[in-house]
């Protein structure tokens, strides 16, 4: 059987609610279960390849979208959740017990400092953005995914109506290179 990209992809994709204003996420514990909840509906929503984001078991790709900060609070069981890496850009916050990632969040200067990344499959509410777009698809390639399988990969995202990235989508390119300008003394009009 071919593999999973994403049970959130493999057998096409649900829109969202544009009225949907967030919900509660649960890690993947069969008790004690830590529990985030959003006072927001996620942006930017898309499948990450990387190998740092949380996948679930047999999908090739995590899914991965944003809610600003002040729409993120931990409700239950905290004490739960250590951070996976903490040199990396983002601090991805996981259960201690199941490893599924709770929230991720940026305290150094960047580009998307403000906004913590989060996984809605863990949440029972239907209503999340779907899927915009895939990125970091080639990094799949660092986990073991035979090169001349990437076709097949593209293919699939391309057949549920998502473009392919080996990086970000040219929106969020555009944001990283318009913050990288700003700090380098660059001021642009009408922004
Ligand atoms: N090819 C690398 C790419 C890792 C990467 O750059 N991931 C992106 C997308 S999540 C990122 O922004 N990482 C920042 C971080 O992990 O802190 C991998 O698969 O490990
Ligand atoms: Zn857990
Ligand atoms: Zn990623």
């Amino acid at each position: 059987m071919a593999p999973s990209i994403h049970p959130l992809i493999d057998n096409g994709i649900t829109p969202g609610s544009s009225t949907f204003s967030g919900g509660k996420l649960h890690c993947h514990c069969t008790s004690d279960q830590v529990e985030i909840t959003l006072n927001s509906n996620v942006a930017h929503n898309h499948a990450c390849g990387c190998s740092k984001c949380w996948k679930p078991p047999g999908s090739l790709f995590s899914i991965v979208g944003v809610v600003p900060r002040d729409a993120v609070s931990v409700t239950a069981n905290a004490s739960k959740l250590s951070i996976v890496d903490k040199e990396a850009t983002i601090q991805r916050n996981a259960c201690k017990v199941c490893g599924v990632h709770l929230f991720g969040r940026i305290e150094r200067d960047h580009p998307f400092r403000g906004l913590d990344f989060v996984h809605v499959e863990l949440s029972d509410e239907k209503g999340w953005q779907e899927p915009q777009f895939a990125g970091f698809v080639s990094s799949i390639i660092e986990q073991g995914s035979h090169p001349k399988e990437m076709d097949e990969v593209r293919a699939k995202f391309k057949a549920v109506g998502l473009q392919t990235y080996d990086v970000l989508s040219p929106v969020l390119m555009d944001l990283i290179s318009t913050f990288t300008a700003q700090k380098s003394g660059i001021r642009f009009a009408n922004l």
